[in-house]
């Protein structure tokens, strides 16, 4: 984890571009301006390679497409390939819909994410580990994370962030833990598509993806519990209004200082 990319990437400010879901959109063009990118959202295909060029990175959300929506998708993707620009894909739900999980492998065959990321259930359907999953939420199984994370890594050659009380990150060979975290994030819809979006605007001003995402998740991670221990209770409302401002709020040196991020040891 490198803390010193936050404040590059406050100064920096890159243009995040996203084919977000109607579902949190808002919420995620706000978290990236909070954090200290540029937000972009796009909905039509005439202006996909325009938009891709001038981006620092491109989020492709998949939480809430239509038939015609997959043609500016795959456009998009492919183009973030060709044009050498970061590529995060969130697969929302793909344990759970099965033509989900097929859409997924035919756009992978189109392009290649550098990064994506997914809550257990999700990842763990893309891994083809047995996994109970539930909706848009992780669900239920029994699988070693460590195990999971790894073998989607290494299967589609990609970074992967899969995320849950403990996000495990893994680039295939290594993998790393962050333990901050508070289970508010799973009372507001959308904190993963934030998240997604939020790795998206590190891996705009780095090169090192894997870095960028283990740095993402910890920033994330952070400020979420930094609200947390401001609340009296349990209040989702006021948790995701909080939130925007820690991601505002949260320094280079609080992050330094509190996170809990672990290199795991690998036979
Ligand atoms: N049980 C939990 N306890 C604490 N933190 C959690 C828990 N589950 C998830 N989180 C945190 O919540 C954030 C969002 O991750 P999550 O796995 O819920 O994504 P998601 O299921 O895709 O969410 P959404 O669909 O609402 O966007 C991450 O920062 C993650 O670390
Ligand atoms: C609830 C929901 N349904 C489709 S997308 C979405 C937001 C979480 O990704
Ligand atoms: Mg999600």
């Amino acid at each position: 984890m490198q803390v010193e990319l936050l404040a590059k990437l406050r100064s920096v400010n890159p243009v995040v571009m996203n084919i977000s879901n109607f579902v949190t959109v808002q919420d995620v063009a706000n978290g990236i301006n909070a954090i200290g990118a540029s937000p972009i959202m796009s909905e039509e295909i005439k202006e996909a390679a325009e938009m891709v060029q001038m981006s620092a990175a491109v989020v492709l959300n998949l939480g809430a497409f239509t038939d015609e929506a997959l043609g500016h998708i795959r456009q998009t993707g492919l183009l973030a390939n060709q044009l050498h620009k970061p590529l995060i894909v969130d697969p929302v739900a793909v344990g759970a819909v099965a033509y989900r999980k097929q859409t997924v492998a035919d756009l992978f065959n189109v392009f290649h994410p550098d990064i994506i990321r997914g809550n257990a259930g999700e990842i763990a359907a893309l891994a083809d580990v047995a996994w109970q999953s539930k909706g848009v939420d992780a669900g239920e199984g029994h699988a070693d994370p460590v195990a999971i994370v790894k073998k989607a890594a290494q299967k589609y050659q990609t970074i992967i962030v899969m995320t849950g009380e403990t996000d495990y990150i893994s680039d295939g060979k290594q993998v790393v833990t962050v333990e901050n975290n508070t289970p508010l994030f799973q009372l507001h819809v959308g904190s993963g598509d934030m998240l997604s979006s939020i790795i998206g605007a590190f891996a705009g001003v780095t090169s090192d993806y894997f870095e960028a995402a283990q740095t993402a998740a910890v920033v994330f991670a952070v400020a979420g519990e930094q609200v947390a221990d401001q609340l009296p209770t349990e209040l989702p409302g006021t948790f995701a209004i909080k939130l925007l401002d820690q991601l505002h709020l949260v320094t280079p040196e609080t992050v330094a200082a509190k996170g809990r991020i672990k290199q795991l040891e690998m036979d």
